[in-house]
């Protein structure tokens, strides 16, 4: 798991190197700006061949700075270099003055930012870098930044051969934090940051305008682990390798309960139930209504089946305490998802176990208060958009809502506050799935980029996610483990299998998956 630092944490991070004199600012924006033009040349080694003219646009603060950085380097490296700047050159902050300086000092030449659509003409240009803004962007942009940067996204799509477009840090106008579009006018190609990647490189709208994200070391030391608090960092869900080999959970096989729909309508518990038996249950049964019986038995073979006429007959089989994992929700529709929660919340001795609750059975837990206050720490809730806004309308209110200043509102934020009120782990699903339990422990899965999987947004992949945890939940992982490594392997299956993926293919995909792992 690797960290995503928000803005106020890596200026923290900078200001303790430069405190404690291991490092200066000046050090810092120049190894920046060095690492921006390696991270160019590296793209697109044809740039680094031979001279080429390039466009810096650079704004008031320490991305203008880092911007300035670059602008001398590719002049050393015979480049035909304009840079626009906009802001007062009055108030740029001490290092990206001093770098200002040096690059009038070496010839350079500035213009306003206001001139670039006039100074672009129809030379042509193989570079543009934007350093406007980065991490500290505290305000939507107005017109007098959207425009220029829209004037040069209209002149790109006029120029003949189409100039490579690297941001610093951010594409300017987003959000680093959120991923939240406040302005954001021009899409990247290539996205070269520091330390480490950001959250709004990886949520909302941040994937369509970075392009490809590239992290250089700038020399600034780890955070020290000991100073974090779980709600003080969101972590990026990484390759659950290390998870099934180091004895975290308790390699048992358990037996999962996977609760059905009625007849028609249980393709969904069947999809679940499939995913949980392969990422390694020992046991899977589905629960089944009476009038889908026959139905479900024709379809089975490895699954198994056990008849649930109501609530009561759930908590009688609930009584045999070898079941240790459950799934109610995909297909079993609101009435029904229901009645069967209503068995789980204690009442009859039902012990409560890991369960997770999907599709109607969240719609159920919307629906109805004492539902949603028996919900315990072992549940995990996968909703996805839609269902997120009927659980917590308030929270999903806020995530909708465009900033007006400071960092937005994340999704990471919106579902650290639903786990928090849920009081169990709660996985809000999309290209950038997001993870939280109770405490505030944050992850990001990110579906795009080099993992992106678009054909996963197919009807049931859901289910089978929702089944993947189940099975994980009954080998004994943890509920946040369980989550994240579910959806590393839902994805990784869909690359696997690739285009045209259909829900069944999924399931049948995850042994390839493991054995490539070596798991
Ligand atoms: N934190 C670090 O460790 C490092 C940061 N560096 C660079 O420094 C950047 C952060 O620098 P700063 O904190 O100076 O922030 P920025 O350069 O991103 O922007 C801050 C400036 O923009 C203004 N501003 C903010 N929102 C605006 C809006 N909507 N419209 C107009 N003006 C607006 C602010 O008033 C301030 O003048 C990073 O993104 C990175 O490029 C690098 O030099 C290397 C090290
Ligand atoms: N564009 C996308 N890229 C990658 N994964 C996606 C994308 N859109 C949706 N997904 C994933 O596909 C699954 C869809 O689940 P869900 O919305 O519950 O659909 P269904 O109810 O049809 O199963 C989730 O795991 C979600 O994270
Ligand atoms: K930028």
């Amino acid at each position: 798991m690797t960290e995503l630092l928000t803005g106020a944490q890596m200026r923290a991070i900078e200001m303790a190197a430069i405190e404690s004199g291991e490092v200066t600012g000046l050090d810092l924006m120049e190894r920046a700006g060095r690492g921006v033009v390696e991270a160019v040349f590296e793209e697109w080694p044809a740039l680094a061949a031979t001279s080429h003219r390039a466009v810096v646009l650079c704004g008031p603060g320490n991305n203008g700075g880092d911007g300035f950085v670059v602008a001398r380097l590719l002049r050393e490296w015979g480049w035909e270099v304009e840079l626009f700047l906009f802001g007062d050159v009055e108030r740029l902050p001490p290092d990206a003055r001093v770098n200002y300086e040096r690059w009038l000092t070496g010839g350079g030449t500035i213009c306003p930012l206001d001139d670039v659509c006039g100074g672009l003409g129809t030379r042509t240009v193989a570079l543009v870098v934007d350093a406007l803004f980065g991490t500290g962007l505290s305000r939507p942009l107005n017109w007098e930044v959207e425009q220029p940067l829209s004037d040069v996204e209209c002149w790109k799509h006029r120029h003949e051969k189409w100039p490579a477009t690297v941001a610093i840090d951010l594409p300017s106008g987003l959000c680093a934090d959120s991923g939240q579009d406040l302005g954001a006018r021009l899409p990247c190609d290539l996205t070269v940051t520091f330390h480490t990647a950001k959250p709004g490189h990886f949520l909302g709208e941040g994937p369509q305008y970075c392009g490809a994200v590239r992290i250089v070391d700038i020399g600034l030391p780890e955070r020290p682990t000991g100073s974090r608090r779980p709600d003080d960092v969101v972590g990026r869900v990484g390759s659950p390798l290390g998870l099934f080999k180091n004895g975290a959970h308790k390699f048992a096989h358990g037996h999962a309960l996977v609760l059905s729909g009625g007849s028609g309508t249980t393709g969904a518990a069947r999809l679940a139930a499939r995913g949980a038996l392969r990422i390694g249950a020992g046991l899977v049964t589905l629960g089944v209504p009476p009038s889908a019986q026959m139905e479900v038995a024709s379809q089975i073979t490895a699954v198994m089946l056990k008849r649930v006429l109501d609530a009561a007959a759930l908590a009688d089989i609930l009584q045999d305490a070898r079941i240790n994992a459950l799934c109610l929700g995909p297909g079993m529709g609101v009435a029904w998802a229901s009645d069967m929660l209503g068995a789980l919340r204690g009442e009859g001795d039902v012990e409560p176990r890991p369960t997770v609750l999907d599709a109607d059975a969240l719609t159920a837990l919307a629906e109805d208060e004492a539902l949603f206050a028996a919900l315990h720490p072992a549940c995990v809730l996968t909703p996805h958009q839609g269902e997120f806004a009927r659980l917590f309308p308030d929270i999903a209110k806020r995530l909708r809502e465009e900033s007006k200043s400071g960092p937005a509102y994340s999704k990471a934020d919106a579902v650290r506050a639903a786990a928090a009120r849920a009081g169990c782990v709660v996985l809000l699903k999309g290209p950038d799935t997001v993870i939280s339990d109770p405490k505030g422990r944050c992850s990001v899965h990110s579906a795009q980029y080099d993992r992106a999987a678009p054909w996963l947004a197919t009807a049931g992949s859901g289910d089978v996610l929702a089944g993947f945890i189940t099975g994980l939940l009954a080998r004994g992982f943890a509920p946040m483990q369980a989550a994240e490594a579910a959806a590393w392997l839902h994805t990784e299956c869909a690359r696997s299998f690739g285009a045209g993926l259909i829900a069944e293919d999924i399931p049948e995909e995850l042994p390839r998956v493991l054995r490539a792992l070596g798991i």
